[in-house]
């Protein structure tokens, strides 16, 4: 009896040490901010002040917005994400310090990229410093005007067949879920204009491509790394949480390795992304001498010499090719659904903007061209006031490289402080954006655009590390758009949400449960 009473009360001892390190740990960090005399929340022990995010009751862009408007007045705010002190940036002015200015002081987002455990997470979104700007510099030339006009013909050719697609669809005037239909037709997209794959995501229910792609849109290993790690940095290790499951992983590997070695045999040379990559891998294996890599290597510090060690390899290949396929199939969908959406509960813009692309195509004679897309202005308006309202990027982070005085304070960030630029919040602050819930492309007028203040519309970031691939998101959006108004109407159905509930599991502004509309034939 004796050793049992003993026993439990060096149980209860051990329980009662263990609960009080754990808040010691998490709430060992909460007095950052307030040492620094940076204004702060109170942060609450284990979530600090994203609680409804952890416990995914909010979205993240919803969270970040709710902190943003606490701070109202200031230039900036201290909160922690978890244990984390991060830095909550308000002012426009000190956005473009820490994105363009000063990006010698904010190079990276904090993120660890792993080629040997988590080999897909080695992309240019997560590489920071040499290695980066080496895998920027060769993937830089895809998306020149120039490709850009070859790649227009894949995506008006896969817009065509989303056109048949929806054809039974729109004669029965079903109620259909657009987001679904338009990942699949993203994902045809991309997998030709970027790899030279008929991925068949529309066509085929079967298609192994198009289950991975899906996989691979709707991992959110990404967001449990970040949360976890802001908890206890070895957590995502000891949970073996991976950016993309294994299994996805391996497929993507297999099905590179296969595209490499058909076009290596049979000497393809398709202009597209995976010839800049694989032309990227030759030329590191076998020319050091070329000019991207010594002008990467020039400045002859170890980590350059890392670069040559590594190499352009084809594990580096593949995670570049795997970001290619999440970015370009998740993006353009995902900005192509809210777009339909605003349009659907607005019928008369809805008629607008057909009317637009009618009359181009009709100047053309009939035939809608890459210049003509582009040239539609009411079309640009739209998915500008798209991207406002739903900034897919909803919260760019960066980490302090070296201690940085915040201009115009006295106030130093140390070393790995994490800085965040809440874009969502940032698009609905009614001081740059009145009525901020309205959805209104006149705000995008060349006059309304001049008039507003610099970095306060940051939908592809900004600076050195600003979207790579915008003008191919945008133009996928556009010709997605031109095609299906060009055909079909949109209204609201009873599913349809006048601010539809946003995703709360991952860091992308998505819609929570699809985007249900109804489709009819022209009349
Ligand atoms: C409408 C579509 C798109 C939107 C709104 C968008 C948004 C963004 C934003 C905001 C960033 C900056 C993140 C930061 O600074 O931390 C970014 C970076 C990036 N985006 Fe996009 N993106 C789009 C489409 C695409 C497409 C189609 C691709 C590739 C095919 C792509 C590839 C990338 C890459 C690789 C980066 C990282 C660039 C770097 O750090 O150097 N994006 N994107």
């Amino acid at each position: 009896m004796e050793f049992f009473e003993t026993a439990v009360s060096a149980l209860l001892g051990f329980m009662a040490a263990t609960v009080f390190i754990l808040y010691w740990f998490s709430t060992s960090t909460f007095h950052y901010w307030k040492n620094k005399g940076v204004k702060s929340l109170k942060p609450s022990p284990l979530f600090g002040n994203i609680k409804h995010f952890v416990l995914c009751k909010l979205s993240p862009s919803e969270v970040f917005q709710d902190l943003y408007n606490k701070f109202d007045g200031e230039r900036y705010g201290g909160i922690h994400l978890a244990r984390k002190p991060v830095l909550l940036i308000r002012d426009p002015e000190l956005m473009k310090h820490i994105l363009l200015k000063d990006f010698a002081y904010f190079p990276g987002k904090g993120n660890h990229p792993d080629l040997k455990k988590d080999p897909l997470s080695y992309n240019l979104f997560n590489l920071e410093g040499e290695k980066w700007k080496y895998i920027r510099t060769k993937l830089t030339p895809a998306f020149t005007p120039g490709k850009l006009k070859i790649v227009y013909q894949h995506i008006d050719h896969y817009s065509e067949k989303l056109i048949e697609h929806l054809e039974e669809h729109a004669k029965n005037k079903d109620i259909i879920d657009m987001y679904n239909i338009l990942v699949n037709f993203t994902m045809d997209a991309t997998g030709s204009c970027a790899f030279g794959v008929e991925a068949n995501a529309m066509d085929d229910e079967d298609s192994a491509f198009k289950k991975m792609g899906h996989r691979i849109i709707h991992a959110n290993g990404s967001t449990y790394i970040d949360i976890l790690e802001s908890i206890f940095p070895i957590l995502p290790r000891f949970f073996r949480i991976s950016t993309f499951p294994r299994d996805v992983t391996t497929f993507f590997q297999m099905v590179i390795k296969k595209i490499m070695e058909y076009r290596e045999q049979n000497h393809i040379m398709k202009k597209d992304v995976m010839h800049l990559l694989m032309l990227a891998r030759n030329k590191t294996a076998d020319d050091s001498n070329n000019e991207d890599t010594q002008e990467c290597l020039q400045t002859g510090n170890e980590k350059s010499s890392n670069i040559r060690d590594e190499g352009f390899n084809e594990a580096v290949l593949t995670a570049q090719a795997a970001m290619f396929l999440r970015a370009g199939s998740e993006k353009a969908s995902t900005a192509m659904s809210f777009c339909l959406n605003e349009l659907a509960l607005q019928p008369a813009l809805q008629s607008e903007l057909r009317a637009e692309i009618e009359a181009a195509k009709e100047e053309h004679s009939g035939k809608l061209t890459y210049e003509t897309v582009l040239g539609l202005k009411l079309l640009d308006r739209v998915v500008s006031e798209t991207l406002r309202k739903y900034p897919l990027e909803a919260s760019i982070f960066r980490v302090c490289k070296k201690p940085y005085n915040i201009p115009g304070t006295s106030v130093q960030l140390d070393k790995g402080t994490r800085v965040l630029i809440p874009v969502y919040a940032l698009h609905h602050d009614p001081k740059y954006y009145p009525e901020p819930e309205r959805f209104d492309p006149d705000r995008f007028t060349d006059i309304n655009k001049s008039s507003r203040q610099q970095f306060t519309y940051l939908p592809f970031g900004e600076g050195p590390r600003v979207c790579i691939g915008f003008r191919y998101g945008m133009l996928q959006v556009k010709v997605g758009l031109a095609a299906l108004l060009l055909h079909y109407e949109f209204s609201a159905c009873h599913k349809t949400k006048a601010c539809p509930e946003l995703n709360t599991r991952t860091w992308i502004t998505s819609p929570a449960s699809g985007m249900w509309l109804r489709i009819h034939e022209r009349k």
